[in-house]
């Protein structure tokens, strides 16, 4: 008989329909766009003009081991997303790249309070991103919803959860806090996650990545998150000392029982210190686990990714097969923002015909 290798390959996962929910706006640029920007805006703080340099500088940069140095590269992004073009431009090429990936539901995030500098009032700036949003979905043939994020260290969350309302028939599906988390916790922002829950909106919080359970606790039980943005660090509630035998703590118990989804980011997570290796990454366990895990981006300069590669490295650490990626694919798009109808289509109108596709090509003896 033949010799089968029933491993996918990036390309064969490319071509997958793939579903994607954690990913920022100000973390996916071209590097070609942000020198068109820094140019046309007048942006003169690049550390160099040259695309390929470009991107090689921001994918070490990021290499830091710390959350903190790792956020220091979005000044140059967000630097040049201060204008409603440059908006609606680097939403529309963000939904092309990630259709381009095979990507068919994406939830992308970033902060409208970071790109008011130049004048922009909020509303403005949500609109231009949606503009570029929905040229995208129309020409790319990919679904988009936006997260609007607060950053933790402000005191804008409140206004953000409102724009969160007033956009949430118009392409807005969630809100999201992010940004340095040791010193700031979720529980700062606790009126804007009770207004939420109160108009019935939907919220993920960026928890337990650079900080441990207290956390990924009061993100949860404090402030009623739906979803948790990485939360690897809900490894340090299970004692795994017998590996066929992995003991809960109580909140890690909660979380998977609860079945909250937990968004995560194998690259980005290695860059700020939050895993040491793919091999080493929590998801590995987790998933053996059935915690309902999910794999995302991120932020796809900064790391040098998409989902396809995500996935693909995760192939290689851990044998992962067509069942497994289809299993973190399912999870994400249940896991997503938008309706119930809308995710069941998805599911079994484009996720499990386009995996039955590739599966069944992939079983197909080598002549
Ligand atoms: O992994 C992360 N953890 C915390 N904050 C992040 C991460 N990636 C990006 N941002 C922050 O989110 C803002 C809005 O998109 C970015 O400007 C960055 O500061
Ligand atoms: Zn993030």
């Amino acid at each position: 008989m033949a010799v089968m290798d029933h491993r996918p390959t990036l390309d064969a996962i490319q071509r997958a329909p793939k579903v994607l929910l954690h990913d920022h706006l100000d973390g996916g640029l071209r590097p070609e766009t942000i020198v068109d920007l820094a140019r046309d805006e007048g942006y003169t703080g690049l550390p160099t003009t040259d695309p390929d340099n470009l991107r090689v500088w921001f994918e070490e940069a990021s290499n830091s081991g710390s959350l903190e140095r790792y956020l220091e590269t979005f000044t140059h992004t967000v630097g040049v997303m201060q204008s409603a073009e440059a908006l609606t431009r680097v939403a529309y090429e963000c939904a092309e790249d990630l259709a381009a990936d095979g990507v068919v539901y994406a939830e992308v995030r970033y902060a409208p309070e970071q790109h008011t500098r130049s004048g922009l009032t909020l509303p403005q700036v949500v609109e231009a991103v949606l503009e570029g949003f929905k040229a995208g979905e129309r020409d790319h043939g990919i679904r988009i919803g936006t997260l609007v994020t607060a950053m933790r260290h402000q005191a804008r969350s409140m206004e953000i959860a409102e724009l969160a309302v007033r956009y949430r028939d118009d392409g807005v599906v969630g809100f999201d806090i992010a940004g340095a988390e040791a010193g700031y916790p979720p529980t700062r922002h606790l009126d804007a996650f009770e207004y939420l829950q109160r108009e019935n909106a939907h919220f993920t919080i960026h928890a337990g990545e650079a900080f441990g359970l207290p956390s990924i606790w009061q993100a949860i039980q404090w402030c009623g998150a739906d979803r948790l943005g990485h939360g690897v660090r809900i490894i340090d509630d299970i004692d795994a000392t017998d590996e066929d035998a992995p003991v809960l703590g109580r909140l890690a118990a909660y979380v998977r029982d609860k079945r909250i989804p937990l968004e995560m980011c194998p690259t980005s997570n290695i860059q700020t210190g939050a895993a040491k290796s793919i091999a080493e990454h929590p998801i590995g366990l987790l998933r053996r686990l059935h915690f309902r895990v999910t794999v995302n981006t991120d932020n796809r300069l900064m790391s040098g990714t998409s989902l396809s590669r995500e996935l693909h490295k995760l192939v290689e650490a851990f044998d992962y097969g067509w069942d497994d990626l289809q299993w973190f694919t399912v999870n994400a798009m249940k896991s997503a923002f938008i309706g119930f109808g809308e995710r069941l289509e998805l599911i079994n109108g484009v996720i499990k015909p386009g995996f039955a596709q590739l599966k069944w090509r992939g079983a197909r003896p080598l002549a």
